[in-house]
């Protein structure tokens, strides 16, 4: 991984967003398959939308404990570089994915307090990569891209065996304190990045990708 950090621009809906995150200078793209959130995409959709992503760039699908009947319907149209699962989906349901779908698999966990810890470092033993993201509060409408962050001391100086991605509540603002304190190398937005829900702005990728200290791209 070089010196740069890694951003993931979450939950993008429209061919103009695709384009700036990519000249922005994203490394990981973010595609939403859950039909509650304003950022779900239909299948066609979202192949339209990857089919213009340029290569070099991670085309990532969130998902929401599917099965794997959907997940064969959008791999067959979609061409997929990484799977985010975003549920309840067990250790065990993540290798048998990896195995299935022979796609680097990345689990996101939320983390509220001390007691998530141990589910990190559970996943981080068959996932390719772990999202460490803002736990959902219980009346929350989705299991996640709410703009809420977590108290990052959590997690501050701890260390898994593979790659992860810190999460939950970033903004243009907050996201170079959240790098310093945790360490991360790999950041992921959506909420922060959007001027209404599921609308990505330009302006704000920019300045997240910026303060982050994002890759250039020219
Ligand atoms: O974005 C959604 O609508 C969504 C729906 C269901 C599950 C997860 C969802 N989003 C997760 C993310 O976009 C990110 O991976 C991450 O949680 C950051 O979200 P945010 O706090 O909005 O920056």
């Amino acid at each position: 991984m070089s010196d740069s950090i890694r951003v993931k621009i979450c939950g993008l809906t429209s061919p103009a967003a695709v384009e700036a995150a990519a000249q922005l200078g994203a490394s990981y793209l973010g595609f939403v398959f859950f039909p509650r959130s304003p950022r779900h995409l239909e299948i066609e959709t979202a192949r339209t939308l990857a089919m213009a992503v340029p290569p070099g760039l991670a085309k990532v699908a969130l998902t929401v404990d599917a099965d794997d009947a959907a997940l064969e319907a959008l791999l067959d149209r979609v061409p997929i570089d990484m799977l985010q699962l975003h549920g309840h989906e067990s250790p065990d349901r993540v290798a048998e994915l990896r195995a299935r779908f022979g796609l680097p698999v990345m689990k996101a966990v939320g983390v509220a307090d001390e007691a998530d810890l141990p589910a990190l470092a559970d996943h981080a033993r068959v996932a390719d990569q772990i999202l460490v993201d803002a736990k959902p509060p219980k009346d929350a409408a989705l299991p996640g891209g709410n703009g809420l962050a977590f108290d990052w001391r959590l997690i501050a100086g701890r260390r898994w065996p593979v790659p992860w991605m810190l999460a939950g509540g970033l903004t243009p603002g907050n996201v170079a304190e959240a790098i310093a304190l945790t360490g991360a190398r790999q950041v992921d937005v959506s909420s922060g990045v959007e001027s209404a829900p599921g609308v990505k702005d330009e302006a704000l990728m920019g300045r997240f990708i910026a303060a982050a200290g994002g890759k250039e791209r020219t």
